[in-house]
């Protein structure tokens, strides 16, 4: 579910797993989603390793990209491939010959919600376990062929797993990023009242305008903090620009 802490929590448990001693493989559809996660781990002083095309990896942690580091010889890249626990790649990233004789112990996929079943069958073969991350009431595998939606595409691993073993779902209700009043959209829309907000300051927070200058009572309302969820007419806003 949104915002509840899913990214906080694959970071913790790369953490706990790397004191296991695992080796573990993170990957998403998307370099942002990786590199999200990535960012985050090197904020926590985690060692990794970033295989993608430079220009397509944020420049936070181009650093660990092999290509940016002072490893030259193919013994030295061999090494450092053997040793390194935590390596991060796209899932169709994970054919690169860096990773050809790789195996891990663990695979975490985020954003599973959203990678059809051939594309996440990819990563997971290099690893002996797997956990995937996401939320099936956000974005579905994009398709556009309509044979391949008709033929079930469109339905991730992820969901198929998920209808086949709810017991093995671990469900984060407690979200930590909407006022109350943008949370019970969500819920009345999609998620049934399960969605809950994490601390009073989250359910109360609201947002001020500081702006000083006049603004039309149209925007007035629009930026009025007291209400939370507003449904705005943007053939208005067109006319008045
Ligand atoms: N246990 C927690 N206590 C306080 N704040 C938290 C906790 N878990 C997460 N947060 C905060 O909630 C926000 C959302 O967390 P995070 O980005 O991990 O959620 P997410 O589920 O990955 O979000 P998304 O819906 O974008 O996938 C972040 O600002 C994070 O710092």
């Amino acid at each position: 579910m949104p915002g509840t802490g899913k990214t906080y929590t694959m970071v913790h448990a790369v953490k706990s797993l790397l004191m296991r001693g695992e080796s573990i493989l993170l990957t998403s559809y998307t370099n942002s989603a990786i590199d999200n996660l990535l960012m985050k781990l090197k904020a926590e002083g985690v060692d990794f390793i970033r295989i993608g095309r430079h220009e397509a990896v944020h420049p936070d942690v181009r650093a660990n990209c092999l290509s940016t580091t002072e490893v030259q010889s193919v013994d030295a890249i061999k090494t450092r491939m053997e040793q390194v626990q935590v390596v991060g790649v796209t899932c169709l990233g994970v054919y690169h010959p860096l990773l050809a004789h790789k195996k891990f112990d663990t695979c975490i996929m985020d954003e599973a919600g959203q990678i059809t079943l051939p594309v996440s069958l990819g990563p997971l073969m290099l690893a002996t376990k797997f956990v995937l991350v996401g939320d099936h009431y956000q974005l579905p595998p994009l398709i556009q062929s309509f044979e391949a939606r008709e033929s079930g595409m469109g339905i991730s691993l992820f969901w198929r797993l998920s209808e086949a073993h709810p017991q093995a779902i671990s469900a984060l209700r407690c979200q930590y990023r909407m006022s109350s009043g943008i949370m019970e959209l969500s819920n009345s829309l999609i998620y049934g009242n399960r969605l809950c907000c994490g601390s009073l300051e989250i359910a109360n927070a609201k947002l001020k305008f500081s702006g000083k200058q006049q603004v039309h009572f149209k925007f007035k309302e629009i930026l009025n903090p007291n209400r939370a969820v507003i449904f705005a007419n943007t053939g208005f806003f067109i006319k008045f620009n």
